[in-house]
């Protein structure tokens, strides 16, 4: 454990860059490693969830290298052509590793044994081993469907049509991956807009895929199996979930005036912009651009008095990692903000209500739960009081970022458990912070 308090800091200034998009990453590396011939990535996201990907891969048989100046190559073996795995798949942290490659092996000859941490081992695979035994493959898993687990791919797989039951682009992203070697058409009906990175790049990589929206929004998704993916050049856009830890810092902390620079604006990731802006967050996109197919801009964010508001939960699907954050900046705001509709974060790295509830209640933050979201009567601008204890992240990254940011506007700072699974999405977090903003003390 890497305890730390994060402590009060004068106004953040100046510009940062986040990292490469995690969920851009994971889907580059993977759909490079089925292509044939060389794929070259820029910006990849080098944290602990993507390196788990790439280290899958390559012991299925792809080139997955680092150069020296930061890109990625990767020779691919072809889709159907991947090895069988020496060793057990370790997923470390990672859903989107566990769920997209539990897909992409679905539909192939092989056996695989999928572990991961403690926090990855409580998730549920549930949602996607039902889709994938449909489709013919065999999964033996722990108790309640979750990891360790072992599954053995169908050799050829079926194709099939599966409307999803909960929002998730994991679960639609490891069906579409498994349809890429299974022989027809596979569909996903989608009535809940999710990301939609895997559709945009599987594309980009040549596989034959086709959306069409319903006239109430469904979304229905085929891709044509026995596919035949090309090599590409990647450029990887910044994150903006990463980039959310940034936004929250420089509206609640006075006098700040930031700029994060080229942060991925896709329509489905950039619902957490809209609401900050909804609750009086002055947040300036400036240079809108594309970046690897993707929307991008650099934003500029100042200090602002923050209204509470009641989130529209079709909103969440679009900002679903966010609401730690956001938690954060509606304790600090004026008035209460009501969020619903999210019980999927509570089958994320962490029970993200409960864990914030307990965390913000610990720093002096008046929170209400509910089954599914929370209430929050924010301060009024005024500084958290912070915490004497230390906050428990229990393993989730997303958890111990919202807090060192809640720390920033605390009087006696926030003390977080443990800082290291900040590396699996962010590893340059403490130090972009430390740069932007010097703590106090050091003032
Ligand atoms: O597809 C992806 O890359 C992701 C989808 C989301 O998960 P769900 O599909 O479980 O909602 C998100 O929370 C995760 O961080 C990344
Ligand atoms: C939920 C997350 O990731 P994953 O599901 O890949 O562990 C996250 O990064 O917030």
């Amino acid at each position: 454990m890497r305890p730390r308090r994060f402590r009060p800091t004068g106004p953040l200034k100046g510009r940062l860059r986040v990292p490469g998009d995690k969920s851009i990453s994971h889907r580059a590396i993977m759909l490079s490693a089925l292509a044939v011939g060389e794929s070259r990535i820029s910006g990849l996201l080098e944290g602990e969830d993507v390196l788990a990907t790439a280290a899958a891969m390559r012991s299925m048989g792809a080139h997955v290298e680092r150069q020296r100046d930061g890109t990625w190559v990767v020779n691919g073996v072809g889709v159907g052509a991947l090895l069988q795995p020496e060793a057990p798949l370790d997923m470390g942290n990672s859903g989107t590793s566990t769920r997209l490659l539990m897909g992409l092996l679905a539909s192939h000859p092989l056996q695989a044994t999928f572990v991961g941490d403690a926090s990855l081992s409580k998730r549920p695979m549930g949602r996607v081993i039902e889709p994938l035994s449909q489709m013919g493959a065999d999964v033996t898993a722990s108790v309640g469907g979750r990891l360790p687990l072992i599954l053995r791919g169908a050799s050829p797989a079926v194709p099939i049509s599966y409307r999803l039951p909960v929002a998730s682009a994991q679960v639609k992203s490891a069906i579409l991956l498994a349809g890429l070697n299974t022989p027809g058409r596979t569909t996903v009906i989608e009535p809940v807009p999710t990301r939609d990175h895997s559709e945009r790049m599987l594309r980009g990589f040549g596989a034959d895929l086709s959306v069409d929206v319903e006239a109430d929004g469904t979304r229905v998704i085929t891709v044509a199996g026995d596919a035949e993916l090309r090599p590409q050049l990647i450029d990887v856009p910044g994150d903006p979930s990463s980039a959310a830890f940034f936004l929250v810092a420089g509206l609640i902390v006075p006098g700040s005036d930031l700029v994060i620079e080229n942060v991925g604006l896709n329509a489905t990731r950039a619902g957490v912009i809209e609401v900050l802006r909804a609750m009086g967050g002055s947040i300036e996109e400036l240079g809108r651009r594309e970046v690897g197919g993707e929307p991008v801009a650099d934003l500029r964010v100042r200090h602002s008095t923050l209204s509470g508001i009641e989130v529209d939960p079709a909103l969440a699907p679009s900002m679903i990692d966010e609401f730690p954050v956001l938690f954060v900046a509606a304790a600090l705001a004026q008035g209460t903000t009501i969020t619903t509709g999210l019980e999927e974060l509570r089958v994320k790295e962490s029970d993200r209500i409960a864990v914030m509830a307990a965390a913000l209640q610990a720093a002096g933050a008046r929170v209400e739960e509910r089954a599914d979201g929370l209430g929050i009567h924010g301060s009024g601008g005024d500084l958290l009081t912070g915490t004497e204890a230390t906050v428990e992240t229990h393993l989730d990254h997303r958890i111990a970022m919202s807090m060192a940011v809640a720390g920033l506007a605390s009087r006696a700072g926030v003390e977080i458990d443990d800082t290291r699974p900040i590396a699996t999405s962010f590893p340059a977090f403490e130090t972009m912070l430390a740069q932007l903003a010097p703590e106090e003390d050091a003032l």
